[in-house]
């Protein structure tokens, strides 16, 4: 069996959107790199207007081969299939001219690391201004105008507009970043990694801003991080990636606090919550790293990390399945009534009656790793 999940799977995300459809819906997305990486397998997920999608998941596990996807940023080469449906428009069938449009106004992009996306040369107004002069057709002083206002909004004075970036913090910049994605009214943003390279007193600044105004502008939100607890505390759904596939979705705070996927597991053990971080925390790291998107294991691709592979997950791939009331994992433990990998296999679960594979005691591993959770 493929990653690929079917039409009537459970879906990613956002379910409760409005009745004339989601903003973002995406469906059966794949990429894979010229020289075979198989980056995005199978993806399905959809974000209405006002709602925030967190995508969590190891270095590597395709969240930004998934964003740069849906605004058509991938290098010349890369195979795209699926559909990207941006307000009811197919992203992927656009011309050039209204891909450039749809990439301010239709979904901007926050980056992290603001230095790096900023222009070292110009006063950040200017920077802010450059969109709206090409895309909105402002003149000169209408965009300079509105640049202000954008610092204003994102808690910045407007004077800062005459600033170069090396005269910014680095969550002044990010705030810049933000303003800038700003410019042109977006209706969807998507986020990678907006606050990994802040303090934690930063990040929660920066977070609660996004979260503002995603309220305020009822703009729909795609925020990207390794970090499930910032999600966790940001976002309304949760969608865990591994290997280029959602292995895990549901309400955020459930996903952090009771994952129902041995990955998702893992990694909510390995962050503690935003609040905690003042106190010392050792990470719980898996052993091991994701996998070569071009060189896949057989099955499940998390088996060879695994602590409760059975044998079988070494040649039957998962599709997501029925987690409990608005929740999805991909892995052969989970039962949508009684929940979580661990759990099943705990009570004697006997859907395949068969041991992991390492001969660990089923959801010990999973047990001991909660535990680390503050
Ligand atoms: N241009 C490329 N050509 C070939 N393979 C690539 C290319 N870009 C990324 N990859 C591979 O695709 C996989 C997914 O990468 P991607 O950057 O999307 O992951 P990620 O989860 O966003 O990781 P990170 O948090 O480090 O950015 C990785 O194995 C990566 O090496």
């Amino acid at each position: 069996m493929t990653g690929t999940q079917t039409a009537d799977e459970p879906r990613g995300t956002a379910a409760d959107g409005p009745p004339n459809g989601p903003l973002l819906d995406v469906r059966d997305l794949a990429v894979t790199y010229p020289g075979g990486a198989a980056a995005v397998r199978g993806v399905n997920l959809s974000v209405a207007a006002g709602r925030k999608l967190g995508i969590a998941g190891e270095s590597g596990c395709g969240k930004s081969t998934l964003a740069m996807a849906l605004l058509r940023l991938l290098p010349v080469g890369t195979r795209v299939s699926g559909q990207i449906l941006l307000d009811g428009e197919d992203v992927l069938g656009m011309k050039w001219g209204r891909v450039r449009a749809v990439r301010w106004a239709g979904a901007s992009m926050v980056f992290q690391g603001a230095m790096h996306s900023l222009n070292a040369v110009h006063r950040i107004g200017d920077q802010i201004a450059e969109p709206i002069l090409l895309h909105k057709q402002a003149t000169p002083a209408a965009a300079r105008r509105r640049a202000r206002e954008l610092l204003e909004h994102v808690g910045l004075p407007a004077a800062r507009a005459d600033a170069y970036p090396h005269e910014l913090s680095g969550g002044q910049r990010q705030r810049v970043m933000i303003a800038m994605a700003l410019a042109c009214d977006p209706r969807l943003i998507i986020a990678d990694e907006p606050t990994t390279a802040l303090d934690v007193m930063i990040q929660a600044q920066i977070l609660r801003l996004i979260e503002r105004l995603v309220a305020e502008q009822d703009i729909g939100l795609i925020m990207i991080s390794h970090d499930l607890a910032v999600l966790a505390d940001t976002c309304d759904r949760l969608a865990v990636m591994y290997a280029g596939r959602v292995v895990e979705e549901g309400p955020a705070r459930q996903v952090y606090e009771d994952a129902r996927h041995p990955y998702g597991r893992a990694l909510s053990s390995a962050f503690p919550r935003i609040g905690d971080r003042s106190s010392r925390f050792a990470p719980r790291g898996l052993p091991g790293d994701p996998p070569d998107p071009a060189a896949l294991p057989s099955g499940c691709t998390f088996h060879p990390r695994c602590p409760v592979a059975l044998d079988s997950c070494a040649v039957d791939d998962q599709p997501l399945r029925d987690a409990g009331p608005g929740r999805a994992a991909a892995c052969v433990r989970v039962d949508g009534a009684a929940g979580g990998a661990g759990t099943g296999a705990d009570e004697g679960d006997g859907a395949s009656g068969e041991e992991p594979s390492d001969g660990t005691a089923p959801g010990g591993a999973q047990d001991e790793a909660r535990s680390s959770t503050p």
